[in-house]
């Protein structure tokens, strides 16, 4: 007999909604650091991204996803770090771990302007010949995720005691990185995670298609607990460098996707987190209001982003040191 998993208990992660913040911006900002706070997740609807434009995004991903093996990989840009393009499936392995994970993605990144001083930490994007208006579905997209992370910034910037307007120059023309996700169906003995426990690297996830099951956060008291966000809405967590910006008062939780209930086992998994970066320059100096006698200063040496980046991409094996 096949072994059926017990379900995980499902995580309270608060439903909040942006809508809020115009008419409350301080309430809001402090739902969602409370949020941050207990669970280093948050799950936020009405985030202002357009359905119509989400809709067109998953029609985009299921096509590139279902196109040939050799045309993917004709994507895959050795050497890149898995950057940009293609990164084809069990490639990527978490910090630790002894599996690979079974998924597929591709990485879209900021468009520079020719000669833009962040031209040599930031590579150009590349697209794909099909589907037929990827390129400009995703920099639209792009734009939407840009904008809905200025709004969840400025509540956090709240919640620390800064001004709303305090990340502003720290994401101008910043790294960040969509990534399109494919989890091709599993068999039922496959290993058993589809993506391996982690931290983001980053400042904050927004991401989007956490609606089909697998995602969990790892709680404080090491249960890992399932996270089940409404239809549309989006799963926002603290990553870290965000963490170490603020002295871990919010931190950078654990989270993996295990494999789906025998019944769901047939079925691609797909997702689009947003990973939202700083600007390579922007450096991760504590924040003052962060340190105190029972929370001493964890990082007495600041680091740019850019290292910061690059120590954590040698350790997930997609760049060489
Ligand atoms: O696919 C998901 O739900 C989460 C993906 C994730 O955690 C990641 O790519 O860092
Ligand atoms: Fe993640």
């Amino acid at each position: 007999m096949l072994d059926t998993p017990t379900a995980p208990a499902t995580a309270q992660v608060p439903a909040l909604s942006l809508n809020d913040q115009s008419a409350d911006p301080v309430a809001f900002a402090a739902a969602l650091g409370g949020s941050f706070e207990r669970f280093g997740f948050a799950v936020v609807a009405d985030h202002g991204v357009p359905a119509d434009l989400i809709a067109r995004a998953w029609a985009m991903t299921e096509a590139f996803f279902a196109l040939p093996e050799d045309m993917k990989r004709a994507y895959f840009v050795a050497g890149g770090g898995g950057a940009r393009g293609y990164t084809p499936f069990k490639t990527e392995i978490a910090k630790g771990a002894s599996h690979v994970d079974l998924k597929e993605f591709w990485h879209i990144g900021r468009e520079l302007a020719n000669g833009h001083r962040f031209e040599a930490q930031m590579s150009p994007n590349i697209w794909p010949d099909q589907p037929e208006g990827f390129r400009e579905t995703f920099i639209e997209l792009f734009a939407a995720f840009d904008t809905a992370g200025d709004r969840l910034l400025s509540a956090i910037a709240r919640h620390l005691g800064l001004a709303p307007d305090w990340f502003d120059p720290a994401v101008k023309d910043g790294n960040s990185v969509l990534r399109l996700l494919h989890y091709p169906p599993v068999a039922a003995d496959a290993p058993e995670v589809r993506a391996g426990a982690h931290e983001d690297i980053n400042l904050i996830t927004l991401l989007l298609g956490a609606e089909e099951a697998g995602l969990e956060l790892l709680d404080k008291n090491g249960e890992w607990l399932a996270i089940r966000p409404p239809e549309g809405a989006m799963v926002v967590n603290v990553g870290d460098m965000l963490q170490r910006l603020t002295n871990h008062v919010l931190p950078s939780t654990t989270h993996r996707v295990v494999n789906p209930a025998p019944e769901r086992r047939g079925h691609s998994r797909y997702s689009m987190p947003f990973f939202l970066h700083p600007a390579p320059d922007f450096l991760i100096e504590t924040l003052p209001s962060t340190i105190s006698a029972e929370n001493p200063n964890r990082y007495p040496t600041p680091i740019t982003a850019h290292d910061y980046l690059h120590e954590r991409l040698v350790e997930i094996g997609l760049v060489k040191a």
